[in-house]
Formats: C-alpha cells, structure tokens, sequence
C-alpha cells in the first residue's frame, strides 16, 4: 500500500540548523524509513535563493521518500496542510540587543506563524519550535493559536537532554544506551536543571554511578550541560547546528512513535500544573510518549536540592511569559 506523505514545514531552512536538518527528514529519520515526505521551506525573501539552492540539492540525492518540495516567504503557504511543523528560523540577538528587544523580534516572527498555522495546518499538526529563545517562542506561537489543542506545541530541550546523557555515559565509562531517566526541567537557558538524581545509569542509581559525587554534580555536570551551547559556540565560532538538528529529529521522532520501555525523554510543553510548574508555561519536564501523544512522568519525589533548581528555570520562563504579555504579543 503506498501511503500518503506527511507534510512536513521547515522555517528558517536555508540556515545551518536547516541543513543539517533537511537530508535528514527526507532519509527518513524524523517519522520513520517508510513514510514519504513534502517538505514545505519557510525562508525570509533574502533567504530564498539560498533555500532554492538547498532544494537542488535534495533533489540530486534521489531520495524515495521525498515527494515533493515547495520553497515559499508566504507562512500561509508554507503551513498549508501542514502535519509538522518544525519552527527553527528566529532572529538571533545581535550586539546591544535587550532581552525585550530579542522578544519582541521573535514575537513578530512566532505570533503570525502561531496563526498561519491555527488557520491552515492539518488537524493533526504537531509543532516544534527550535528557534530562540524556544520556551517563550512556543508560548507564543501557542497563544496565537487559539483552535489547536495546545499540547500540540512543544519546545525544545532534547538537545540538553542528550548533552547531559553523554556527559553521564562519559563519567559512569558506559554507553549511551545504559543511561536512562535523565531529565531537563524548565527553560532551554542556562537556568535550566539537568536532573540526574533519578536518572539510572545501567539499572542503577545515576548519582551513585558517577560515585555519588555531589561537588561533580553541582560544579561540573549541571553547567556543563546548562552551559554547553555558550561553550560550542565558543569552540565552534558558531552555535551548535549539526546537534540541533539531531535533537529536532529525535523530538519529533519519540513524540511520534514512542519512548522505549523503562526511559523517559525531555520535552518542552504546556505545563498543566504539575510539579508545582504553573500552568500554561511551556516547560520542559520528563515526559512517556506513546501513538503521537505524551504525558508527564508523575510521583518523582523531589528534594529541597530539585526544587530550588526547577523553582529558578521555571522563575525565568515566568519573566519571560510577563515581557510578552506587557508587548502584547499574547
Ligand atoms: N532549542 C535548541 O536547543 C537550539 C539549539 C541550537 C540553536 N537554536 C536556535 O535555532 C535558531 C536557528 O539557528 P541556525 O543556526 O539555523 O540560525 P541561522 O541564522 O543559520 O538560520 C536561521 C534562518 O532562519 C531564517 N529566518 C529568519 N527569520 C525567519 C522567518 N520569519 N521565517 C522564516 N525563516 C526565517 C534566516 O533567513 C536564516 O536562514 C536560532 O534561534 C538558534 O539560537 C536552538
Ligand atoms: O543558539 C544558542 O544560543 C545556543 C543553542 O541554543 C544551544 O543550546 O546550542
């Protein structure tokens, strides 16, 4: 039986994160080695030629799966029938920028694509936003969007997600594979809390696996994963793209078919008031997914060490809510 391909919208995508993203979802790693694709490409006017350019490109892989590919700066266009959305392009802060004026710049962005896609997605539309600063870019995507269930945006924090299993792989000497249950909570910031207390590293305790080494913790892991964008960024001369790529990928894919048996993922949603995270912010928080949709890890005993941590990254996203509601952009 031949099925119907998935429209699939990527915005910013003659950026770096774009393409590293492209080849990818037309492979088949984003829904899976049998599912054909449309991809719709959201560019800037200044960015189209580029995007054309890119589109050449996976047209000379040959790949089965690619079916069809439009290239368009209209967000009406490109969202049309949309059943992903993969929301990267953003206006990235520049010198003497305030954090309100970076909000305000992505609100002009994210606040119109929130509405193209209330106005013309499929039904069954899921959205990642990538761009930054993801969390509140979701938020107001989200909000402009009043007829799609909210679950149904997300923020990215797989990325932190799979910085803090590697690093955990690293110190415990295992594979990747034996490290599980890690969690990101809150923001995709440097406040965010990388938790690996009820992590398990090869079905044991994370913390006791890396030698029950507090100062490690707090000193070492927490801002090396919090921090490791600035670092890459740093070493690189560019922000991470390969690896964003990669998480968007993985975020869409879990959310899709489902998170393995005895792990969790990372995921920035709607908060639904659960773990004391207010509701309606977009959050990360440790999440099971499972045919297309997820739910919240509940019972997770948190200590006083946990609370102070997630209390300040959800602080943060609260700041970030109150500025975008003072611009009225939600
Ligand atoms: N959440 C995460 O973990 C994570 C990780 C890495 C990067 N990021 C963020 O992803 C974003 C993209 O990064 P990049 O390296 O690809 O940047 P980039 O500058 O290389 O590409 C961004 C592209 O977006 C386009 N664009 C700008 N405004 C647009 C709009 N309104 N509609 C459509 N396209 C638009 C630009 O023309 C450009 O081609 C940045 O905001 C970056 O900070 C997030
Ligand atoms: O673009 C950035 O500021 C960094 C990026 O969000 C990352 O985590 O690598």
């Amino acid at each position: 039986m031949t099925r119907t391909p998935v429209n699939v919208t990527v915005t910013g995508a003659a950026g770096q994160i774009g393409y590293a993203l492209l080849f990818r979802i037309a492979s088949g790693h984003l829904l899976g080695a049998d599912v054909p694709v449309n991809l719709r490409l959201l560019e800037i006017p200044q960015g189209l030629k580029a995007a054309e350019g890119v589109a050449m490109e996976l047209d000379d892989c040959a790949f089965p799966l690619l079916r069809d590919i439009t290239i368009t700066d209209q967000a009406n266009v490109a969202f049309d029938g949309a059943n992903v959305a993969l929301l990267v392009g953003a206006r990235p802060r520049t010198a003497g920028m305030e954090r309100g004026d970076l909000l305000s710049a992505n609100g002009g962005i994210f606040g119109p694509q929130g509405k193209a896609i209330n106005d013309n997605a499929a039904d069954d539309i899921k959205v990642l936003v990538v761009g930054n600063p993801a969390n509140t870019n979701a938020l107001i995507a989200q909000r402009n969007a009043p007829d799609v269930p909210a679950e149904r945006f997300t923020a990215m924090t797989r990325l932190d997600h799979n910085r803090a299993v590697a690093q955990l792989a690293k110190k415990a000497g295992v594979t990747v594979e034996d490290v599980k249950k890690v969690t990101i909570w809150g923001n995709h910031s440097a406040t965010q809390y990388p938790d690996l207390f009820h992590a398990e590293i090869s079905g044991k305790s994370a913390f006791e696996a890396v030698g029950a080494d507090q100062k490690w913790v707090e000193d070492f892991f927490i801002p090396k994963v919090a921090k490791r964008g600035a670092e890459i960024i740093e070493v690189r001369g560019a922000s991470s793209a390969a690896s964003a790529a990669n998480a968007a990928i993985d975020h869409v894919y879990t959310w899709v078919n489902g998170t393995p048996a005895g792990d969790w993922t990372s995921m920035g949603i709607v908060s639904d008031g659960s773990y004391g995270v207010p509701e309606g912010l977009i959050s990360s928080f440790p999440v099971t997914t499972q045919n297309g949709t997820f739910e919240i890890v509940q019972g997770l005993d948190l200590s006083e060490f946990d609370r102070k941590r997630i209390d300040a990254s959800v602080g943060e996203l609260a700041e970030e809510r109150d500025a975008v509601q003072e611009l009225g952009l939600i």
